[in-house]
């Protein structure tokens, strides 16, 4: 066993999840008519509701006493004071301080970052002010209407979320592009609907050696090149987002147009530096400065509140409860609002990527379960698609609607319409609906005798189903900076529970390589070399088809 799972704090819950056993929300409910008020958190115009779970005020009392017991505090204000907490890669990680107020000090190797953050925004800023005012000028001359990111993974998924979710400030001259996959018709289609002229290619890559962005951005340059632009013109249209100068000098941009950030920022959770610098574009310098305040507010009050009021650490514990305590696989996030629609993909990265450990801090397999599945749409769509498994399935599959109580298109009853269906989700999956209410509907309708029997338990709910609801006042800059630093913090609470490093994401790294090993064969510049059977059968596959 390891140190976690027969630790007091963990056999307490494990025996607290027993007595929990055939204990119903509905229940808890109903003795208590305050556990809205028990059970929910506000932080200005963020409102979480974290009554419809299988909670009770001991409950919470265990898990933060297991928080506490693995040190969350401890190690968030290590996260925060610049240490390397990155251990396999001896890393600070300090997305924090690029939305930190740049007044004060934070210091990496005894080095204040704060002046060099302040310099990148500055940077930041004069670059997208003059694309969004026209100064800054394709060759010919005329302004910017198109920004190609090219980017994968964190310098994608990031961007592309903030600047979807923020589609109503955007810039009306400005048309925002993502290209990531390096299946050509991402690019190739993309290139289809721009003009070379008025293109402004964002090469966005951290480390600048990224297969897919590096093949994109090579096509790209052809693709501009082959319009009849000088090679002179590339200044123009082309800028790095990126750690590395070297690679992006020998990519042949200028280092006159690199946004650099640092080691310390991680992919995913780097849409607060340079790599956000499309977003900035699209939204303007002074709204990308409202993102990060939002950010910013959430980082003070993940430091100072205490645990129990702190949003970030009970989404945590929540997480961990079902998790570790009632087989829950997955975690399902659900949008209300049509703008997030890139939120569940981002968190997919955010989450699984800084979760999906198998190996503790000490380099032992774990005996627990880590970081879960993460998946969803946006509302009301899931719920025609998914939602029938969340309601009667088999699976604990924990959920989190978000939600705008404001509209950005209040048409018509559309935003009522959409704001019934959170509350009657969450409140169905709560309550359920028994078989008692079951037969008295269908007596209702008419049914009767084994008809009745034969169809009831069909249509019988359970209940206790886990929902957290998230409100915001509206999808702006500012709330939407609050929302991603709350996910980025509960996944640093959860994997500080659970003892594994958040901050690597080695387990990418094998399927780069072998895809190394495998192209030469596809190019045909070279025999398969040893494989296993499977392999070596899809490979002749694919060469006796093209
Ligand atoms: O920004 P880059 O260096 O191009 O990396 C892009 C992405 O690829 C890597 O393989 C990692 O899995 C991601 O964490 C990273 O965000």
């Amino acid at each position: 066993m390891s140190d976690l799972t027969r630790s007091p704090a963990w056999t307490a819950l494990d025996a607290h999840r027993k007595a929990m056993d055939g204990v119903h929300m509905r229940d808890l409910f109903a003795a208590d008519p305050k556990r809205f008020d028990s059970f929910s958190l506000r932080l200005g115009d963020l409102l979480l509701d974290y009554s419809k779970n299988r909670v009770t005020a001991e409950t919470l009392g265990l898990l933060f006493d297991l928080a506490r017991q693995q040190g969350v505090e401890t190690w968030r204000d290590r996260m925060f004071a610049g240490e390397p907490i990155n251990g396999t890669e001896h890393r600070a990680v300090l997305h924090t301080a690029l939305r930190a107020d740049l007044a004060g000090s934070i210091e990496v190797d005894g080095q204040n970052v704060l002046p060099e953050v302040a310099a990148s925004l500055k940077h930041m800023r004069e670059f997208s002010d003059a694309v969004r005012d026209g100064s800054w000028t394709g060759h010919t001359g005329k302004p910017i209407t198109d920004i190609i990111n090219i980017g994968i993974g964190g310098s994608d998924l990031g961007p592309v979320m903030v600047s979807e979710a923020l589609v109503p400030y955007h810039h009306p001259r400005i048309r925002m592009h993502f290209v990531s996959n390096v299946d050509g018709t991402h690019i190739a289609e993309t290139l289809k609907r721009i003009d070379p002229e008025t293109s402004l290619f964002l090469i966005a890559s951290k480390t600048f050696t990224t297969q897919e962005t590096l093949t994109n951005a090579n096509t790209a340059r052809r693709w501009f090149l082959h319009s009849g632009a000088p090679e002179a013109a590339i200044a123009k249209h082309f800028a790095a987002l990126s750690t590395n100068a070297t690679e992006v000098s020998k990519f042949g941009i200028d280092t006159a147009n690199m946004f650099g950030f640092w080691d310390w920022v991680g992919g995913r959770y780097s849409v607060w530096s340079a790599i956000g610098l499309p977003v900035m574009i699209a939204i303007g310098a002074d709204a990308f400065e409202r993102f990060l305040a939002g950010g910013r507010a959430m980082d003070a009050h993940f430091r100072s509140a205490p645990l129990e009021q702190n949003l970030p650490a009970v989404l945590g514990v929540l997480g961990v409860w079902y998790g570790n305590f009632w087989d829950a696989q997955t975690h399902a996030v659900l949008p209300y609002d049509q703008y997030l629609h890139r939120l569940p993909a981002y968190l997919q990265q955010a989450d699984m990527e800084s979760n999906g450990k198998s190996v503790d801090r000490q380099g032992h397999r774990v005996d627990y379960q880590t970081g879960p599945v993460i998946f969803g749409e946006p509302g009301t769509n899931g719920q025609h698609s998914f939602y029938q498994l969340i309601h009667q399935g088999t699976k604990v599959i924990p959920c989190d609607f978000i939600a705008p109580v404001e509209s950005h298109n209040p048409v018509d009853d559309h935003h009522p319409i959409l704001l019934s269906n959170v509350l009657a989700q969450t409140e169905a999956l709560m309550v359920g609906k028994t078989p008692d209410q079951v037969r008295a509907e269908l007596t209702k309708s008419g049914l009767s005798g084994a008809a009745l029997e034969a169809l009831l338990p069909f249509k019988v709910f359970e209940g206790n189903r886990p929902s957290n609801t998230i409100l915001v006042r509206e999808i702006d800059p500012y709330t939407l900076g609050l929302l991603v630093a709350l996910y980025e913090h509960k996944i640093f609470v959860q994997g500080t529970i659970w003892n594994v490093y958040s901050f690597d994401q080695w387990g990418v790294e094998l399927g780069k390589q072998l895809a190394k090993a495998i192209q030469p064969a596809l190019l045909g510049e070279k025999a398969p070399g040893a494989h296993d059977s499977s392999t070596l059968g899809l490979l002749a596959a694919i060469r006796d088809w093209s």
